[in-house]
C-alpha cells in the first residue's frame, strides 16, 4: 500500500498493492494498520455507494461539526475525477482544490480529512463510487459549494453542456457566500 501527499496537506492518495494471478486480482482496499502508520486514524462508521452516468457531477459537499466527515473514496466501476476543496478555517491552502482520476482500473483512493468539500464528475459511461465516512450522515449538518464557482475554477473534465447536476446542488452557495469572513 502506497500513501502519497499532494500540495494540500491532509489529502492522501492511496494506491493498494495488487496481487494478480490467473484468476484475476486481489487487493486490500482498507487495512487499519498501514493507514494508521500513514497517519490516517479515522474511525470509519459508514460505507456509501452511488452509481452515476457520464457527465454527472455530485458535490461539492461537506457536513458541519459535530458531524464533519473524513472520507476514503474509491471507484468500483468506471472512472471519475475526484475533487477535494480545502475549507479549513485558517488553512494556508483554504479555497484551493486537488483533483485526481480514480478508476476501477487504477484502483487509487483519495482520503479527505474533515474540513474538505468533496465532489466528483463521471468520466466514463457509468461509474460506481464507494466511500467510507468516519461520521454518520446528518441531513441537518449538510453544507455545500457550487461545483462551478468561478473562484474555485475547477476543471471537471466534462463537456459543460453535458453536466448532470441535482437541483439541490444547483442551489448551493458560492464559496464566498458560505465563508464570507475569509479574506485571501
Ligand atoms: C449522503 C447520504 C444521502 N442519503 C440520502 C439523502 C437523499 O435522499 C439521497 C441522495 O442524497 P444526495 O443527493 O445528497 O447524494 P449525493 O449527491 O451522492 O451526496 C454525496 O455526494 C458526495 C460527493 C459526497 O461527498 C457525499 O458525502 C454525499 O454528500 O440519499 C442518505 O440516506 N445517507 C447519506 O449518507
Amino acid at each position: 500500500m502506497q500513501f502519497e501527499t499532494c500540495h494540500i496537506p491532509g489529502l492522501v492518495i492511496v494506491t493498494p498493492k495488487v496481487f494478480s494471478d490467473s484468476r484475476g486480482f486481489f487487493f486490500e482496499a482498507y487495512n487499519r494498520k498501514p493507514f494508521e502508520e500513514a497517519g490516517i486514524t479515522a474511525n470509519f462508521v459508514q460505507d456509501n455507494q452511488s452509481q452515476s452516468s457520464y457527465g454527472v457531477i455530485r458535490g461539492l459537499h461537506f457536513q458541519r461539526n459535530p458531524f464533519a466527515q473524513s472520507k476514503l473514496v474509491r471507484v468500483l466501476q468506471g472512472t471519475i475525477l475526484d475533487v477535494g476543496v480545502d475549507i479549513r478555517e485558517g488553512s494556508p491552502t483554504f479555497g484551493q482544490h486537488f483533483s485526481i482520476e480514480l478508476s476501477a482500473e487504477n484502483k487509487k483512493q483519495l482520503f479527505l480529512p474533515a474540513g474538505f468539500a468533496h465532489g466528483f464528475s463521471v468520466l466514463s459511461e457509468t461509474a460506481i463510487v464507494a466511500y467510507k465516512c468516519d461520521n454518520y450522515y446528518s441531513k441537518e449538518s449538510e453544507g455545500g459549494i457550487r461545483y462551478d464557482d468561478p473562484e474555485l475554477a475547477i476543471d471537471w473534465k466534462i463537456d459543460p453542456a453535458k453536466a448532470i447536476v441535482s437541483g439541490k446542488d444547483l442551489e448551493l452557495p458560492l464559496l464566498s457566500e458560505s465563508f464570507a469572513n475569509f479574506t485571501y
